[in-house]
């Protein structure tokens, strides 16, 4: 039985650009046409994407910046539904990213605790047993008594964090730019971090940095202006992928470009 699976998977972003004062005067000098008021973008982020992942299956998730690999994350997590294709999944699906959303802005820390253990799956009955070990890993201490609308951005990431892996999750999500907090919480969150990916039993992993990638997944896929340009074992997949950023970088003298594929500009 299949985890997740996601059978030619494409998700195009459309964008609509209005004209901006500079397009304008672009226009006067004649180096544009400024015709249109909205130019009309669209952005293929991901395309027919095939991919089965079963207990057991850790996959690393390489590509340059604008390659998919987050919006690759985000359609498995059901944040945006693809524009063709199907995505199934089954398990109790964990995010570890975008930690910073979905709080109850009036409800205390103590009350999001509660609302976002059970939005990840756990009963009223292990939210519970759970919360004080939450609340002593945030180290927020009288803070959680407080409205959430009153912290700052490093309290909810520390909260968020705190929640999201005490819950056992059997599906993981993680994009690697966590930012945990502060330093002093860093150091715990890492650690914690490293325990949940090195137990969890079906691990999505994005990161730029290949040591992680081979420690913690195996498998990998390359992905290459939203298409899998290769999978199969982490180190042969690394290696390609690192291979063709050399040779780019032999013609071009520079990677620093962006791997997206801009499909029209109307
Ligand atoms: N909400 C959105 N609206 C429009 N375009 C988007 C949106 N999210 C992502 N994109 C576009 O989709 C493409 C893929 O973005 P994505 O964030 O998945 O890349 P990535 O591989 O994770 O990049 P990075 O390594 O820089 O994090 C990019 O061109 C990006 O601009």
């Amino acid at each position: 039985m299949y985890a997740v699976k996601l059978e030619n998977v494409s998700l195009t972003f459309d964008i609509n650009k209005s004209t901006t004062l500079k397009d304008i005067f672009l226009s006067l000098w004649g180096k544009k046409n400024c015709y249109n008021t909205l130019q009309k973008r669209k952005i293929a982020a991901l395309k027919e994407i095939n991919l089965e992942l079963r207990q057991g299956d850790r996959l690393g998730i390489i590509g340059l910046n604008g390659a998919g690999k987050s919006t690759l994350l985000k359609v498995v997590a059901g944040i945006y539904p693809p524009t063709s294709g199907n995505v199934s999944v089954n398990g109790r699906v964990t995010c570890l990213f975008e930690l910073a959303t979905g709080f109850e802005m009036e409800a205390t820390g103590w009350e999001n605790i509660y609302l976002r253990g059970l939005m990840l799956g756990a009963t009223p009955r292990e939210m519970k047993k759970k919360a004080l070990e939450i609340a002593e890993f945030s180290g927020l201490g009288d803070y959680l008594d407080l409205p959430v609308r009153h912290y700052s951005s490093g309290m909810f990431i520390r909260l968020a964090f705190s929640v999201s892996t005490s819950i056992e999750p059997e599906i993981l999500l993680l994009d690697e730019v966590v930012a945990a907090g502060d330093a002093s919480f860093l150091a715990k969150a890492e650690k914690r971090l490293k325990d949940l990916m090195g137990r969890v039993k079906v691990l999505l992993f994005v990161s730029h940095n290949m040591q992680s990638i081979k420690d913690f997944c195996n498998r990998a896929i390359w992905l290459d202006r939203g298409k899998i340009r290769a999978e199969g074992l982490p180190d042969d997949v690394i290696k390609k992928y690192l291979g063709s950023i050399n040779n780019t970088d032999k013609k071009r003298g520079s990677v620093d470009e962006t791997n997206t594929c801009v499909e029209a500009c109307i």
